[in-house]
């Protein structure tokens, strides 16, 4: 499956028919274009995380948290709970997020920017809301929130939004115009940063094959599914999710072996069998590739930033099964994690909204941006969640 490289991402910023009175409701008060921060004010970074279970205890009510109101069996539940059992019920995610604000600290202090940087996460302690308390304690007027998702789409970025509209709302409703104000930082998946990250990853793995296999090696790249129906208004103008995945694989691929083919497949799909998710799933394509006579392939997960559980099992066990049942060598490429690169991305985007840049996508999403209605097999009358 050769894939397009041509994808136009509107600006966000750009967009004629953005209404700033729903950005404002959307994103939990953020002007839709923030001026240059007036000095003085009080400022900071969030690393906005997804969460993860720290030990097997944890393990299904973080589930539950994930899954709120998703109409997700419970079958599925208790084959994801197996999934994070081996490895002791414990994610890596948060030791990963962990590592990424101290490194983005370091960046912060090396290039003498002033800011002080917090992390929090979406469905696991540290909760935003807890940190968005502690911000508001020390003082802090006005937050950047740097999400670990890169892409647009409900999960990759309107429940990002949602999560910190959630945490605010504490504040607003309490005290008028108290609690710090928030501004999410773009999505990042074509920042050269991120590509560059992902081009050495990739670059590794593939010098990493028997030298024979590196000039046939089929590269695909891997993002979690989601349901049609959400990828469908992804985006302003829908179809972002994948759009912006294409892209961003294409880069990646063009930074090391200019021209070659991609390959974009999904994982870790959820949800009930009758409701349509984005395919072919990684597995199948794997079959396919193998009954068409290829004879390796080299993964590399573009749709996540760090080796978290949906990596180190459903690709580094599952896929790389599968590979192994057909007869296929597999290597897969590792994830941004605290590439320098990357951590100077953080960097960079929280200077070029300090400077008044324009918005881009995913900063000030209008309210209609990426809004599901009826997600993930809910039946008729029950409303998606927040949390
Ligand atoms: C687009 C996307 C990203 C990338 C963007 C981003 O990074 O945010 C992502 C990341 C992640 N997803 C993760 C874990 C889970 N995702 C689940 C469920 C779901 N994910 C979805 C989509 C995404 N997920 C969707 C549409 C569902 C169905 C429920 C719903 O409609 O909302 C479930 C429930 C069980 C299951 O059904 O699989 C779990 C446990 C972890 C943590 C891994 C760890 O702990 O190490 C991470 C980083
Ligand atoms: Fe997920």
């Amino acid at each position: 499956m050769p894939l397009q490289t041509d994808v136009d991402i509107t600006p966000a910023g750009q967009r004629p028919d953005e209404d700033p009175s729903l950005a404002v409701r959307n994103n939990g008060g953020t002007p839709p274009s923030a001026d240059p921060a007036p000095s003085g004010r009080r400022e900071a970074l969030l690393v906005l995380g997804f969460g993860g279970p720290e030990g097997p205890d944890d393990v299904m009510p973080f589930l539950e948290n994930v899954t709120r109101g998703r109409g997700i069996p419970r079958e599925r539940l208790l084959d994801v709970a197996e999934h994070y059992m081996h490895f002791g019920g414990v994610s890596p995610i948060n030791a990963q997020n962990r590592a990424l604000t101290a490194a983005v600290e370091r960046e912060f202090a090396d290039a003498g920017v002033d800011l002080p940087v917090y992390w929090g996460n979406r469905n696991w302690s540290p909760y935003v809301e807890h940190v968005w308390q502690q911000m508001a304690d020390d003082g802090i007027e006005h937050v950047y929130v740097f999400p670990t998702s890169g892409f647009a789409s409900w999960s990759g970025c309107r429940q990002y939004h949602e999560d910190v509209a959630r945490a605010r709302s504490v504040f607003t409703g309490a005290a008028p115009g108290g609690g710090p104000t928030a501004e999410k930082l773009p999505h990042y998946g074509d920042h050269p940063g991120f590509v560059q990250a992902n081009a050495e990853a990739l670059a590794a793995a593939l010098a990493s094959l028997p030298e024979d296999l590196r000039d046939t090696a089929r590269l695909v790249a891997t993002a979690h599914s989601i349901p049609d129906t959400m990828a469908a208004v992804a985006g302003p103008d829908g179809g972002a999710y994948q759009a912006e995945l294409l892209r961003s694989a294409r880069l990646v691929v063009d930074a090391v072996v200019p021209g070659r083919d991609v390959d974009l497949v999904w994982q870790s799909r959820s949800g009930p069998p009758s409701v349509p998710w984005l395919e072919p799933d990684v597995n199948d394509h794997l079959r396919a590739l193998a009954a068409a006579g290829e004879k390796a392939v080299v993964l590399f997960p573009i749709g996540f930033v760090s080796d978290h559980v949906e990596v180190v099992w459903d690709l580094d066990n599952e896929a790389r099964e599968t590979a192994e049942e057909l007869g296929m060598a597999f290597v897969r490429a590792g994830t941004a994690g605290t590439h320098p690169a990357f951590v100077a991305m953080v960097r960079e985007l929280v200077e070029e909204r300090r400077s008044g840049t324009p918005p881009r996508l995913g900063t000030n999403c209008p309210a209609a941006c990426c809004f599901v209605r009826r997600p993930t097999g809910l039946r008729r009358g029950q409303e998606p969640s927040p949390a």
